[in-house]
């Protein structure tokens, strides 16, 4: 087994719980000097720690697969693919469900570990053509995912706005016969208002500088982002890639889809003036360009009136930034449901869990914050099921140990 291995796959410790010594140091330097070598994974027993390496890695291809493919965990290098690989195989033996926890800050490489994943079973995960399908449909349910629930961040081009939990169902047999995604906290309030040097949600970009002239005509739309109050910067995203894969997963509603997008950004240039009485009245062009995507009498009970007293413009803007945010994630969670729409529920689930990334110092949304305390508290419940349990064996076998408190 030993002997499989080359001079370079043996950098450093492979497995932390071989360290000699167990300082932050020791620990930092192992990483480093394995990660100097391009090798990202080193195991904590059977945790996987994982180095972004901000760079294409020769170890996500076939040939890999294939030597990972029912080999014991500790027998080869650490991998993603030993991680996926053994989930896969204590399922089918034990016949229960599994559950991989992704966590990290933002920009670590959650999301794309969790594409590995994904990958890894759609290539070893025995297969016919129904299954075929389903398989195809759970890899192109992320460009859709992303377009719509990414944005471009001050840590990550790609980040992932929105907290993600996918299960890949598993018949008796093993072989993957559906998936299910649970979509929450998407940070809606980056639909109007983005910090300096972030993005709004990719498909805004994707439809005002990739949507085809037609399109643009149909909707209303002019293919300048700087048009629009709440897009802040340009992007080189292009379209037809959402526009494929969202046909592939038979959302045929894509027209009205993007009929919702669009009314979203006319929502944004709506502009609020003050009458002699401070009630706000409503910018009248804008409303009529836009009224061919939104019902215009009902937007401007919503946007003008409170109960039965007159708005200021003030309330005005708020109650417009509110409707916006609801319209976009209404839809977000429709185009998922429209997504889990393929459902065959298996016997047994892998679940993967992707909660987007911990910021200190983004936390100018709710949802951030949320999600923030979502990442202590998991972090919190990993901590006892793993050391809290490891001190519990050290006790039953009577050897001496210092007692962690939380
Ligand atoms: N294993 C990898 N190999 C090569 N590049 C990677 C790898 N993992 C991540 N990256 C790079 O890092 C970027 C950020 O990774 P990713 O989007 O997965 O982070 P994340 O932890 O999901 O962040 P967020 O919480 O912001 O969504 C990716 O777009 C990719 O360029």
């Amino acid at each position: 087994m030993e002997g499989a291995l080359t001079a370079r796959d043996r950098v450093g410790i492979q497995d932390f719980v071989l360290l000699d010594e167990t300082t932050e140091t020791a620990f930092l330097s192992n990483l480093k000097k394995r990660f100097s070598e391009d090798l990202i994974y080193t195991y904590i027993g059977t945790l996987l720690v994982s180095v972004n390496p901000y760079k294409e890695l020769d170890i996500y291809n076939k040939k890999q697969m294939d030597l990972y493919m029912g080999v014991n965990f500790f027998e080869l290098p650490p991998h993603i693919y030993a991680l996926a690989d053994n989930a896969y195989h204590t399922m089918l033996t034990e016949f229960n469900n599994h559950f991989i926890l992704i966590s990290g800050e933002s920009g670590a490489g959650k999301t794309e570990a969790s594409k590995k994943i994904l990958q890894y079973y759609a290539v070893s995960c025995p297969s016919t053509t129904l299954l075929d399908t389903v398989r195809d449909k759970m890899l192109m349910s992320n460009p859709v995912l992303e377009a719509f629930g990414n944005a471009k961040t001050l840590k990550n081009d790609n980040s992932s706005r929105f907290g993600k939990y996918m299960d890949i169902q598993f018949d008796s047999q093993g072989d993957a016969v559906g998936g299910h995604i649970l979509n929450y906290l998407l940070e809606k309030s980056r639909v109007v208002h983005q910090n300096h040097g972030e993005r709004n949600f990719h498909i805004f970009y994707q439809l005002v500088q990739g949507g085809e002239e037609d399109l643009l005509h149909q909707l209303g739309l002019e293919r300048d982002c700087q048009h629009y109050n709440y897009l802040t910067q340009v992007s080189d995203h292009s379209c037809p890639l959402v526009l494929q894969c969202l046909t592939y997963m038979h959302i045929h509603s894509v027209q009205h889809l993007f009929e919702i997008i669009a009314s979203v950004l006319h929502l944004g240039n709506f502009h609020f003036e003050s009458n002699s009485k401070g009630q706000a009245i409503l910018n009248k062009v804008l409303s009529f360009i836009a009224c061919h995507v939104v019902f215009e009498m009902l937007l401007l009970v919503c946007l003008l009136v409170k109960v039965l007293s007159p708005f200021t413009t003030d309330h005005a803007i708020y109650a417009r930034d509110a409707l916006a945010k609801a319209v976009y994630g209404r839809t977000f969670t429709w185009l998922v449901n429209k997504i889990n729409d393929m459902n065959i529920y298996g016997k047994t689930v892998i679940g993967l869990l992707d909660i987007y990334g911990f910021e200190v110092f983004n936390l100018n949304s709710f949802e951030q914050f949320c999600i923030n305390y979502c990442n202590e508290k998991l972090q919190q419940l990993f901590i006892q099921l793993t050391l809290k349990s490891e001190q519990e064996e050290y006790e039953a076998e009577n050897i001496e140990v210092t007692q962690y408190n939380n």
